[in-house]
């Protein structure tokens, strides 16, 4: 049995984000291509003699108990599985916080994952993602580990055909934004057609770029029109297409290749004081 641990928990990006109605508990019905990318909070875990479960955050200011999704994580693992260890977390916090890129849900997601292997408790893939959805609709994803087509309230994982070799720009001018309020304030506008990327064996990237799709922006594109300026600005600097990435704020542009993802931050940096962050897809 490993007593320690350190793993890399990544970020993801909505490739497209369909919401296709409303349940009755407020949840939205969701269509979504999702895809981790390169971005990632360094998570280190140790088992502890003592008992109870602690956090600590270098980075941001983020809550340090039970408020933090991965402290969330490793007690309903615990609890699933009867037991009752000490559990240190240590979180390296490289991605934005609340800025649609999914950070706690995969915070937590690594938490289930490494916490699996280190105790033996031989759980599949599928009872973690059940015991994901318990602490956020987007835990199943990073539980899943591979570009997903996500359906129901985004809990319902089935495999993409391979995506093609493109690089992202993910900028961020300092936006945060609260998921809940987003979904809150949309207004629906379909009516359970299902929207989907092509089945195709392969996706080209054009494919991928016809795709790009997000019901969300209508909120928080119009709250914050500067978010459209940013899109447009990673169209002129090249990207083949550019989208918000789940409720944002974070835009990712989509270019051939790293090098060119990263030759149009190098320009956004001389111009503006906004985050950006060249990633390759994993
Ligand atoms: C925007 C996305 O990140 C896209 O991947 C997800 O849909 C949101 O995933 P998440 O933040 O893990 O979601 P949760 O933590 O479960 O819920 C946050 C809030 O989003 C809303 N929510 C979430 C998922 C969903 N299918 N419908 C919703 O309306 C709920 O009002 C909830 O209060
Ligand atoms: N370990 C954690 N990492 C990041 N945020 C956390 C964590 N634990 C709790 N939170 C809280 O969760 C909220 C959402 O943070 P997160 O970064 O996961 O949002 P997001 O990227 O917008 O998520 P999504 O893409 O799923 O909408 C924040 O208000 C944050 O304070």
């Amino acid at each position: 049995m490993h007593n320690q641990i350190r793993v890399n928990s990544p970020a993801k990006i909505n490739l497209c984000l369909h919401v296709l109605g409303r349940y009755e508990n407020g949840y939205h019905a969701l269509a979504m291509a999702m895809q981790r990318v390169d971005l990632c909070d360094q998570v280190d875990i140790r088992i502890t003699r003592a008992k109870g479960v602690t956090v600590h955050c270098d980075g941001l200011a983020l809550a340090p108990g039970e408020d933090n999704i991965a402290v969330r994580a490793a007690h309903v693992l615990l609890a699933d599985a009867r037991l009752d260890v000490g559990i240190e977390i240590q979180i390296d916090k490289r991605i934005p916080v609340a800025a649609g890129l999914g950070g706690g849900s995969s915070n937590a997601a690594t938490v289930l994952l490494a916490l699996n292997a280190m105790l033996e408790l031989n759980m599949t893939n599928q009872r973690l993602q059940q015991l994901g959805a318990q602490l956020g609709a987007d835990v199943p994803f990073f539980v899943f580990q591979r570009p997903a087509w996500a359906t129901g309230t985004g809990t319902d994982l089935a495999p993409l055909p391979p995506l093609p070799d493109v690089a992202y720009l993910l900028v961020n001018p300092g936006i945060s934004v609260s998921t809940a309020e987003v979904y809150q304030s949309l207004q629906l506008t379909k009516g359970g057609e299902l929207a989907n990327l092509p089945r195709f064996s392969v996706v080209t990237k054009e494919d991928l770029c016809a795709a790009l799709h997000n019901d969300l922006e209508r909120v928080t594109l119009k709250r914050h029109p500067l978010l459209q300026q940013i899109k447009q600005r990673l169209l002129q600097l090249g990207a083949r297409g550019a989208l918000m990435s789940g409720s944002g704020a974070t835009l990712f542009g989509v270019f051939d290749a790293l090098g060119q993802a990263q030759s149009a931050a190098d320009i956004l940096a001389a111009e503006t004081d906004w985050w950006t962050c060249p990633v390759s897809p994993l």
